[in-house]
């Protein structure tokens, strides 16, 4: 279980709020209006924002106050962060050893890795040689390899045209069943986060709220949400 417990979070002028609880293992999209704060929640979730107040806690381990690189969650970014000077496999091999002195093991998990994300034989190009679609993809193997409970997105496949998302989502939904991983994912589009399936946590007015179930939620969404969604 996944809470953030009377989390206050400043940001200059803005302030966020969350009071809310995540269940291991449910796959939770993130939506609000345009500078509402939910990427702000999920980066200090990830320990790159200072929380002010309140706790964060994963199986009741409070991690409000752990290293970033130590808490129990890898993040997937709108822009794959990959390296352009760096292979596909050396790209994925940094989210084991920031060095790439990688022991025969590792090198074998970075291809296992790869080929579970569809990308074997890829590793010896450099992202510039990758289409949109597949440097999605070695951002989603990097993400696997640090083997981490939680898996976090923001706005992953935004550059993506609708039918590759469409198939980026199933192999997120399908790695995080395998896993048991908790998944929590940015959207604007209510098309991503009905893909997802799973619960809905609203961001907005300065709250990010209680997880709800995300069919019945955008079937009939609230006022602060109608707007922005165009509904
Ligand atoms: N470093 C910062 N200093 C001050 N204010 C900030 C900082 N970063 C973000 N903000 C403000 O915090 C608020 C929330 O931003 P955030 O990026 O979390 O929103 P968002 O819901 O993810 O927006 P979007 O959907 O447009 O990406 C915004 O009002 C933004 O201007």
């Amino acid at each position: 279980m996944l809470i953030f417990e009377d989390i206050e979070i400043r940001q200059g002028d803005f302030a966020l709020r969350a009071n809310l609880s995540i269940e291991a293992g449910l796959k939770v999209s993130v939506i609000g209006p345009s500078g509402a704060g939910k990427s702000t929640l999920l980066s200090a979730l990830g320990g790159f924002v200072p929380i002010s107040s309140g706790r964060i806690l994963w199986n009741n381990e409070d991690i409000t106050h752990t290293a970033p690189a130590a808490r129990p969650l890898a993040m997937v970014f709108q822009d794959s962060n990959l390296f352009p000077h760096l292979t596909v496999a050396h790209n994925v091999g940094l989210g084991l050893k920031p060095n790439l002195k990688l022991t025969a093991d590792e090198t074998a998990r970075v291809a296992t890795a790869l080929a579970r994300v569809g990308l074997e034989g890829f590793s010896g190009r450099k992202p510039a040689a990758l289409s949109g679609g597949q440097q999605s993809r070695v951002a989603l193997a990097r993400v696997l390899l640090r083997d981490k409970p939680i898996m976090v997105l923001d706005e992953p496949f935004a550059a993506l045209g609708p039918a590759l998302r469409v198939e980026m989502l199933s192999l997120v939904a399908e790695i995080a069943q395998e896993r048991g991983l908790t998944v929590l994912m940015v959207t604007h589009d209510p098309k991503d986060a009905r893909q997802l399936d799973g619960s809905t946590v609203l961001v907005a007015d300065g709250v990010a709220h209680e997880p709800v179930l995300t069919g019945p939620f955008l079937d009939a969404p609230p006022e602060a949400l109608r707007k922005y969604l165009g509904s």
